[in-house]
């Protein structure tokens, strides 16, 4: 039935609602009565008896082949029932890792009998059950094993969300559950299909807590029936911590599950009575005891905020890894300029900062007298050309333009465009790379948005020392300065994506992805930072920085997959534009994070900071990054020498 239509366009899983269901060996029934009478659009069920225990079964048959003791076969349900609504329960009573031989034997056979009959039934996820101590190296190396061979089903680990600081259970190590899921994970080398169904119970961890799951592979969060309070109608819902982790989970293609009984007074049926009063049809009229929930759910669902049509434009871009342009080297294509074009928010910024610079440069009392060069270096197809044109026409100024574009196809554009604007008297194309071109005369302002996702990885610093040599002394550079940022994520999604390609080259490439389940694990500190002009006589490219990052005390440790990265621009004294979080331009599109993975994620724990070392290293055909982290744990230096990633020159 699905929660309802969010902004009609979010296609995401979490609009299914699942419930979690007792053993029943009439499957159609359990079906029927919880999909057509409980309006949920999955269950999550037992597929085998929980009396079922092979070492009695060896006995009954007298040690012969195994015979799966649970009622019924594949036929009760169709193929696509088995896939779209039912998530196999494993039994819940195995204890891999128990002292008790048998127990632990048992619950191996079990396991593998269970997920083989579930991969069977083209089930898309398997609920595995919490390990049961804090060792649960057997458990996982049996998952391991299966995963090996595993069609395409998940496996969800289900672990309690709990953070206990001062309580050290056997069951949690320091308290911290994640501790528990991070061993499994870890034992089974981060495999694309273990995942997580988080049990939100009554109390919840801190907010920095809870942020690290973000970007692990949760699923699923079963709310268990007892979470809920009761409102003034008797009717249940969430505290607003838990609306605000539910809405959360929502917004990242996180299913709900339902967990546990009636607790709350409204009128309800249950399965066995509706079974008991309608025989094979569940009467829709009768209400299903846990629908209230369900309806609740559904209206946090409706009442989030629609996406803005940006964001949904953005969807099918969140947390996919792309190859970063490489304008320099390579010419950008029509839809690139295109899509650069549609972005109003960052003209709207160039435009005020050209205007600031026109204004300052000349007086009011020479408005009308004095012409300022203004060059547009890289201008592309114009629109920088037009923001200031614009600018000028705005604040009484007299300009004369110069659009440089090496990209001869842009060119084509551009002249089109001064031709369709009447510009021909104003604007002076240049067809050529702004380091060689031999400028007829000096410019006041210089023009350009040569910036990628990191500031200067598009190699607008190498590109400007070429183009100050036609900026007057006293000239100025729009932008004036630029600074990349960096901060540690966790990631799983990035991470799996970059390892699936086999080899250590993706994991030492930058890429440009709209990051969106990812934990940003501290706030976000400054790597680089490039000043225009710069008419020093010693610079050079060429950058080191040493960053510490501490996470703060109450998040619990994480796990760190790489960095996300950003930039600000400084366009002309106080007018920037920029993507870094705390001071991102508002609405500004056109350009998504940078991420650099990391070969082997690193865990970080409160009280140790985590030592990282970028370098911005310069040859004479190429510029690339090489970075490591040198505390807690030493990485390699990803990169060496450029041999994975690099910018043309
Ligand atoms: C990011 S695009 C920006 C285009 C345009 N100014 C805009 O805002 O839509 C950068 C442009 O600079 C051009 N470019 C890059 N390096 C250049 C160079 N060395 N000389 C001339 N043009 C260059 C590219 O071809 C591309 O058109």
């Amino acid at each position: 039935m699905a929660l309802g239509e969010r902004g009609g366009w979010d296609k995401s899983e979490s609009r299914y609602c699942g419930v979690e269901t007792d053993f029943n060996d009439d499957m159609p029934h359990l079906l029927s009565f919880n999909l057509s009478s409980g309006g949920f659009d999955f269950v999550v069920a037992s597929l085998m008896d929980p009396n079922y225990r092979p070492s009695l079964m060896e006995k009954d048959i007298g040690g012969g082949s195994h015979v799966l003791p649970f009622a019924g076969s594949d036929l009760v349900l169709s193929p696509s029932q088995w896939s779209s609504h039912v998530v196999g329960k494993i039994s819940s009573w195995i204890d891999l890792d128990s002292e008790d031989e048998i127990l632990r034997t048992d619950s191996e056979t079990t396991l593998k009998q269970e997920i083989s009959w579930a991969s069977h039934l083209s089930l898309q996820a398997c609920l595995l059950p919490s390990p049961k101590g804090a060792s649960c190296a057997n458990y996982a190396r049996c998952v391991n094993q299966i995963l090996q061979s595993l069609n395409n089903m998940q496996l969800w680990l289900r672990i309690p969300l709990v953070k206990n600081d001062d309580d050290t259970t056997d069951f949690i190590p320091s308290g911290d559950s994640w501790e528990l899921w991070n061993s499994f994970r870890l034992l089974c080398e981060h495999h694309s299909q273990l995942s997580v169904a988080l049990d939100v119970l009554s109390s919840l961890p801190s907010a920095n807590s809870l942020g690290r799951w973000l970007g692990e592979p949760v699923r699923a969060a079963i709310i268990h029936t007892d979470s809920f309070l009761t409102n003034a109608r008797g009717y249940p819902c969430l505290s607003r911590r838990h609306q605000k982790l539910i809405t959360g989970f929502l917004n990242h293609s996180i299913q709900v599950v339902i967990s546990g009984k009636l607790n709350h007074g409204v009128p309800s049926v249950s399965l066995d009575s509706a079974l008991d009063h309608t025989g094979t049809n569940v009467e829709s009229s009768q209400r299903h005891s846990l629908r209230p929930y369900l309806d609740y759910i559904a209206y946090l669902y409706q009442r989030m905020d629609p996406l803005p049509e940006q964001e949904r434009f953005e969807l099918s871009y969140r947390d996919f890894l792309q190859s970063p342009l490489q304008p320099l080297m390579d010419n950008l294509e029509a839809q690139t300029y295109e899509t650069f074009e549609k972005d109003s928010v960052k003209y709207i910024q160039y435009q005020r900062a050209i205007g600031n610079a026109l204004v300052d440069r000349v007086p009011d009392e020479e408005a009308s007298s004095l012409t300022t060069v203004l060059m547009v270096v890289g201008a592309g197809r114009g629109p920088l050309v037009r923001a200031s044109l614009q600018a000028a026409e705005e604040t009484g100024r007299k300009l004369k333009i110069y659009a440089v574009e090496k990209n001869p196809n842009a060119v084509v554009t551009l002249h089109s465009l001064v031709r369709l604007e009447g510009w021909e008297k104003t604007v002076t194309i240049v067809s050529c790379d702004m380091r060689c071109w031999d400028a007829p005369e000096k410019a006041d302002i210089l023009v350009s948005e040569l910036l990628g996702s990191f500031g200067d990885n598009e190699l607008s610093p190498e590109c400007l020392d070429g183009a100050q040599r036609f900026l007057k002394q006293d000239g100025i550079s729009i932008p004036s300065s630029y600074t990349s940022f960096i901060q540690p994520v966790t990631a799983s999604k990035l991470h799996n994506d970059v390892k699936s390609h086999k080899d250590v080259v993706h994991f030492e490439t930058a890429y440009v992805v709209k990051v969106h389940s990812v934990a940003r694990l501290a706030p976000c500190e400054p790597v680089f930072t490039f000043t225009h002009p710069n008419f020093s006589t010693k610079k050079s490219n060429q950058r080191y920085k040493k960053l510490r990052f501490e996470i703060p005390s109450d998040t619990g440790s994480a796990m760190v997959h790489g960095f996300a990265g950003y930039f600000d621009a400084m366009l002309y004294k106080d007018v920037h534009l920029g993507i870094e979080p705390s001071t991102a331009t508002p609405n500004m599109f056109s350009w998504f994070a940078i991420f650099f993975p990391l070969r082997t994620p690193v865990c970080i724990r409160p009280g140790s900071p985590l030592e990282v070392h970028f370098w911005r290293c310069c040859g004479s055909t190429k510029v690339w990054y090489e970075w490591c982290v040198a505390s807690p744990n030493p990485s390699p230096v990803h990169n060496s020498n450029g041999r994975s990633y690099w910018v043309g020159l």
